[in-house]
């Protein structure tokens, strides 16, 4: 998949933006707060339906205006065209047109353009919390397994109403007998999430050691996957996990009506990352966990396009100013082999086969100079 053009009306600091990327690599440079990231953010919505920073749809929409527009044409590996419009207005629900038509159900559209981000910002998937890398995860399963976005969002609200009932004031023996329903309905999309999970954890792990083997120091790199519901060394059957599951929330549950919430279960597992053997997040120096996240956005990248027909859109945001210019090389001459790459930084990079895009002379020639 590709990027042919993309055009911007009142989304953060653009009024009007358009922009015609290159087929392989294009470089996105301006000073600082020019608005490169806005642009890489704008093209995340049109594949991925929102923005990569956690920014929300007003965040997005630039200050004292009210509505954003984004219009974009893809091209498939294959020649066919899609475009993809989004409109935002605070007063009215997002909006999203793909070839004209309106999606009504947002996650449809996950996964018709595979995207791979790389930005400073995402070393927290590293140092962070287990969200963060529970987001890495999900984020590159629901890319190309429609059924796990949609386990995924069941999971989500079964989860919200079982929290709400354990934190509810209501007769016990109704609560109980609720909440024995909602846990089944839990389970089954649990053991799902789970086990998607779990496939996925074991190949990209694998690949990713390979991945990683070109690094200076060449360790051996893995990641494990950790399910609250479960710790099990081999890999269960679905009906299997299904018991073991119900089993936990059972032995869980008094604890459960005592903290009036949900202990276990997806959206509490975590992965755990390893060079040589040895925790990244507590042993791994501050370069080696970068080159790390380097290596899962390589794999990441590999594993999608294995995955799915199409070739990933990647965009690397400020990637020079975070890592050494080996690493950095290396990362974007192995992913421009394989598709489109954008990339932004603050001065104009030299490389061969690259397409240039100045913020500030485009803002000079259309007249919108600071
Ligand atoms: N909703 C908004 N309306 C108007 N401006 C905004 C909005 N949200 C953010 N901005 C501003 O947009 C500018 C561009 O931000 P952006 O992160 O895209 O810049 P950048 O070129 O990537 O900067 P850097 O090189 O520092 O990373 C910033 O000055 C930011 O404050």
């Amino acid at each position: 998949m590709r990027l042919k053009s993309i055009g911007i009306e009142n989304f953060r600091n653009h009024r009007h933006l358009e922009f015609d990327p290159g087929q392989r690599i294009t470089n996105i440079y301006g000073c600082n707060g020019s608005g490169k990231t806005s642009i890489l953010e704008a093209i995340h919505y049109c594949a991925l339906t929102k923005g990569f920073s956690g920014n929300s749809d007003r965040d997005c929409l630039m200050f004292g205006e009210e509505v954003f527009t984004i219009r974009s044409s893809f091209e498939s590996d294959q020649g066919s065209e899609t475009k993809v419009a989004v409109a935002y207005a605070p007063s009215k629900e997002k909006r999203i047109l793909v070839n004209e038509q309106e999606l009504q159900i947002f996650s449809r559209h996950i996964g018709l353009i595979p995207c791979v981000t790389f930005t400073p910002r995402e070393l927290v998937i590293i140092t962070g919390g287990p969200a963060e890398r529970r987001r890495f995860m999900d984020t590159a399963i629901c890319q190309y397994d429609r059924k796990y976005l949609s386990d995924l969002l069941q999971y989500r609200r079964v989860l919200q109403q079982r929290n709400a009932l354990l934190s509810s004031y209501g007769d016990l023996a109704a609560v109980e007998t609720s909440l024995e329903v909602l846990t089944d309905q839990l389970v089954t999309h649990a053991v799902e999430i789970v086990a998607a999970r779990e496939r996925f954890i074991s190949s990209f792990s694998v690949m990713l050691d390979e991945v990683y083997r070109w690094q200076p120091d060449c360790a051996k790199s893995a990641i494990t996957y950790h399910s609250s519901l479960h710790h099990h060394e081999t890999q269960l059957s679905k009906k299997e996990m299904q018991a073991q599951f119900s089993e936990r929330y059972r032995v869980l549950k008094k604890q459960e009506l005592l903290r009036r919430q949900t202990l276990a279960g997806p959206h509490r597992d975590d992965l755990q990352l390893y060079l040589n053997g040895r925790e990244i997040r507590k042993f791994a120096s501050q370069g080696q966990q970068r080159a790390f996240l380097v290596a899962m956005k390589m794999t990441m990248h590999a594993y999608l396009h294995e995955h799915s027909d199409e070739m990933p859109v990647t965009l690397l945001d400020d990637l020079f100013s975070e890592l050494d210019a080996k690493v950095s090389s290396v990362m974007l001459e192995t992913l421009s082999s394989k598709g489109q790459v954008i990339i932004t930084s603050t001065e104009k990079r030299d490389g061969n086969d690259i397409t240039y895009f100045s913020i500030d002379e485009y803002r000079k020639t259309s007249g919108q100079e600071r």
